[in-house]
């Protein structure tokens, strides 16, 4: 288990990372995603003791990163944003040498190499100098490297950034394999990828945390994210008169059509599908229904407002901490 306890981490007088705090549980994908600039890297690098925090505490399974290193970084596999390949060497001498970075016992690097070389589909360049293998190769060894040992937390800054969709469908089912026994982290600027492999996502921005569910909930996140619109064959007040029979109903926009027809669109309380309920209430008033259709916020959408929402916050915050800093 992973606990994040008030994060802090300033370059300078920039605050990249505000106050974070979450816990990760074991043996889930969860999935940091956010903007550029966000503070996702950043994030990663103090988890996995690569930079240090301005204020805060990282604990990996009851070992502080900070005071004991040795013992929190024997639990982490870690794929920086820019892996740290020695391009001289080959894939196979490169791995050798990690896993004695690692402390892997001597007696089992041939096996524990063989094995992630398997996995990451790198047994056909074993021998070639990995300045020569391509971008996504390069990102596999990389990959490889964090995995090796199979450590408890594997931790993945952009795993499939620069690679082609065969090899993005590659590492994604790799990193779906992985986290049969493994708990995944994992950083993207794309919510499609983590909506589609991660089983909670964590959505930061200016580097606070605005939001941390599953996708299914964070899709239900928004009051009034759910939406239904309805044509009827009736005028507004009528419409309104029926519609008002529903308690679930927050709210009601009409708009008149032509041939006597009469557009709403209804806002519900939170969480509520009642599209039955119209239907059955319309039915009732003996009022033909012509169209009912449910708009539910997108988790795109969802993701857009906390982003964009957070950044015209923190620009305000930022103003007041200069003010501050010019008295
Ligand atoms: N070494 C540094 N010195 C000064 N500022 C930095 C440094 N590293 C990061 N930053 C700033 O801190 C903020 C967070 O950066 P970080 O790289 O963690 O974001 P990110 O979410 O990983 O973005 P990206 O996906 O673009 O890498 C950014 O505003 C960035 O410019």
């Amino acid at each position: 288990m992973i606990e994040v306890k008030n994060l802090v981490k300033k370059y300078g007088n920039h605050l990249a990372i505000d106050h974070l705090d979450f816990k990760i549980e074991q043996g889930k994908i969860y999935g940091f995603l956010g903007p550029n600039g966000a503070g996702k890297s950043t994030t990663m690098n103090i988890m996995t003791g690569y930079l240090g925090a301005t204020q805060g505490e990282v604990i990996i399974n009851g070992h502080d990163i900070l005071k004991e290193p040795e013992e929190a970084k024997k639990d982490i596999g870690y794929l920086p944003e820019i892996p740290p390949l020695y391009t001289e060497m080959t894939v196979r001498e490169y791995l050798g040498f990690a896993a004695e970075l690692k402390r892997i016992p001597k007696g089992e690097w041939e096996s524990s190499i063989e094995e992630v070389m398997k996995l990451t589909k790198l047994m056909d360049v074993r021998d070639r100098l990995i300045r020569n293998l391509s971008k996504g190769y390069k990102q596999r060894v990389g990959l490889a490297q964090a995995v090796l040992g199979f450590p408890d937390i594997i931790i993945l800054d952009e795993p499939t950034v620069g690679l082609d969709p065969k090899q993005i469908i590659e590492i994604r089912e790799l990193i779906r394999n992985l986290a049969k026994k493994h708990t995944v982290i994992l950083s993207s600027h794309i919510l499609a990828e983590v909506r589609e492999v991660c089983d909670y996502i964590m959505i930061i921005s200016k580097g606070k945390l605005v939001a941390s569910d599953t996708p299914e909930n964070l899709e239900h996140l928004m009051d009034g994210a759910e939406s239904v619109e309805i044509e009827a064959k009736a005028d507004a007040s009528k419409m309104r008169e029926i519609l008002d029979r529903i308690p679930e109903i927050a709210s009601v926009k009409t708009e008149a059509q032509e041939n006597g027809i009469t557009a709403a669109v209804i806002t519900t309380k939170q969480h509520q599908d009642i599209r039955e309920k119209i239907f059955l209430t319309f039915a009732e008033a003996k009022c033909p229904l012509l169209t009912l259709k449910s708009n539910r916020a997108s988790l795109e959408e969802i993701f857009l407002e906390l982003t964009q929402g957070e950044a015209v916050l923190n620009k305000d915050e930022k103003e007041d901490e200069t003010n501050a800093g010019d008295l």
